[in-house]
């Protein structure tokens, strides 16, 4: 996933500070007083040239510390990051007044030096401006790329990724544990890969450790982003010096399989022509701009751009989902046997799990949703923009804010969910509530112009994996830990995965030799 918005380390932060405060307190003695709103929403006490920032410091990762500082000063509460005004809210009022009374106004993303460098200046679906490129984007992405038709299409790719995930798996049987959240992460990009630009493997395997790299190193804290007036910090920057050069290698990488498509001169390209079977969505893409069906034409920088978000905001998020599921079950053994029992249910006559009957498997389903619920993969979603000055709760947003939704604190919300704290998936069997936009105590794909259009995809991805985990294994934790000892830490960072990752010990219940693989 891209990145939105991170804490500095208090290490970091004392550095940086120590190395720029000059050059920002004469910029800031320069700088005319500017008028502060009248009615801004309640904060916490800003220290002149930080703001808040010494507010963020602390081991808590950003999500819980903005519901703590918001217990105090409230559910839309606003904060001074150095030079930036940023507004954060978490109740499911406050965040339906963003993301649909203002949805229009809050469509754009801040951008920082990291989204600038990483998706072509802007150009990907998560951080292009609101207006016609996006729209485009967004439509290509709703009606082609990630259509559930499209998603369907990828069926036999994920069956297949999913085989070979379990026989991983399998393999560890008998041996020590396996690191079941490296497995995830690799996978889920194999998988996300294999369907973004095709079968060739070598060239995509190149790009992983770069793009992961770069997406955690994004995640971090810039000094250059919270003074954005001040532009010799871009030029000092360490981070940027280390993201470019990043970039410059995917970026090669990216023009590679590019090049490979197309053939030499003449504009021809080797992707399938209206009618044919799609392969993959690089494919899609070309083939839609080699039509001409294109308002605005894409250069080859847009394809790129869309091909990063794919990879990092399709993968990562889908991995930390099954993760966090796994970990839960494997905290709570009467929720795991109740799964067991339901998928080994579902699919004994069958003797393997495909996707011909998943939806039948709806205590899973609830386990999903109640991770989503729990443990929402990017917990403050992805910040918006505040374009024009607007009201929320009665409070003036000032224009250029950056408006952060705690998705997180909304989802745990004591007012909305009867034991918020418990992980209990039995509150969505009969449940009408949906992540689909509508119900703003629970959004953990976002709502509006702006949400997740890799619902679908995301989903496909997180269900197959796990209906097989549960139906061909047993679990335990090593060493032998305790089911209530097994550590839930978030790790700090735009999305929230374990701290530690996931170790376990698997037994094979049902074999693996399936009938429908030669
Ligand atoms: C469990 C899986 C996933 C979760 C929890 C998730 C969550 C999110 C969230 C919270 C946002 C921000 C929404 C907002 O700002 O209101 C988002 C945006 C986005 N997601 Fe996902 N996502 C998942 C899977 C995927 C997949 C599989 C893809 C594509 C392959 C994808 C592509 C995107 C894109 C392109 C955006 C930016 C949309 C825009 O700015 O217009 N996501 N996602």
């Amino acid at each position: 996933m891209d990145l939105g918005f991170q804490f500095p380390s208090p290490a970091n932060l004392l550095l940086l500070l120590c190395l720029f405060i000059i050059f920002i307190f004469s910029k800031l003695l320069l700088m005319k007083k500017k008028s502060t709103p009248g009615n801004l929403p309640p904060g916490p006490w800003k220290l002149p040239l930080i703001g808040n920032m010494h507010n963020l410091i602390g081991p808590l990762p950003p999500h819980r510390k903005l519901q703590e500082l918001s217990a105090t000063f409230g559910a839309v509460m606003h904060l001074q990051i150095g030079e930036l005004s940023a507004v954060v809210v978490s109740t499911p009022s406050a965040a339906k007044q963003v993301m649909k009374t203002h949805d229009i106004n809050s469509a754009s993303r801040p951008h920082t030096v990291a989204t600038e460098i990483f998706t072509y200046g802007g150009a990907s679906i998560s951080f292009s401006d609101y207006g016609d490129y996006w729209r485009q984007l967004r439509k290509i992405s709703t009606l082609e790329l990630l259509s559930n038709k499209r998603v369907s299409s990828f069926r036999s790719i994920r069956e297949e990724a999913c085989l070979e995930l379990a026989r991983g798996v399998a393999s560890h049987v008998g041996g020590p544990a396996v690191n079941l959240t490296e497995k995830l992460f690799s996978f889920e990009y194999g998988l996300v890969s294999r369907a973004t630009l095709g079968k060739k493997t070598e060239v995509k395997e190149r790009l992983l450790p770069i793009l992961r790299e770069g997406t955690g190193l994004a995640a971090g804290f810039d000094i250059a982003d919270v003074y954005p007036s001040v532009k010799v910090l871009q030029m000092v920057s360490g981070m940027r010096r280390r993201l470019v050069k990043l970039h410059v290698e995917a970026d090669s990488i990216l023009d590679e399989i590019i090049r490979d498509r197309k053939v030499d001169g003449g504009g021809t390209t080797a992707v399938k022509k209206e009618g044919e079977e799609e392969d993959d969505l690089l494919g899609v893409l070309l083939r839609m701009d080699d039509d001409g069906r294109l308002e605005i034409p894409l250069t080859t920088d847009n394809v790129k751009a869309v091909l990063v978000d794919i990879l990092t905001a399709g993968s990562e998020t889908s991995a930390i989902t099954i993760d966090w599921a796994m970990s839960e079950m494997l905290r709570n053994p009467r929720i795991l046997k109740k799964a067991q029992d339901e998928v080994r249910r579902v699919f004994d006559d069958k003797g393997y799990v495909d996707e011909s009957k998943i939806n039948e498997l709806k205590y899973l389903k609830s386990i999903i949703k109640e991770t989503l619920r729990f443990h929402p993969p990017v917990p403050i979603l992805l910040p918006r923009k505040c374009m024009r000055k607007c009201e929320i709760d009665g409070y003036e947003i000032p224009v250029d804010t950056k408006i952060m939704v705690n998705a997180w604190a909304i989802n745990r919300d004591p007012k909305y969910w009867e034991d918020a704290d418990c992980f209990r998936p039995e509150r969505f069997l009969d449940s009408l509530v949906d992540y689909k936009g509508n119900h703003f105590e629970y959004i953990p794909f976002g709502a509006g112009r702006r949400m997740c259009p890799g619902i679908s995809f995301g989903m496909a991805n997180v269900e197959l994996p796990l209906a097989m985990f549960l139906y061909h294994f047993d679990w335990s934790l090593p060493d032998g830990m305790k089911h209530q000892e097994l550590d839930m830490t978030e790790r700090s960072g735009v999305t929230a995965r374990r701290n530690d990752d996931l170790l376990v010990i698997p037994v094979i219940k049902r074999p693996l030799a399936l009938p429908h693989v030669t």
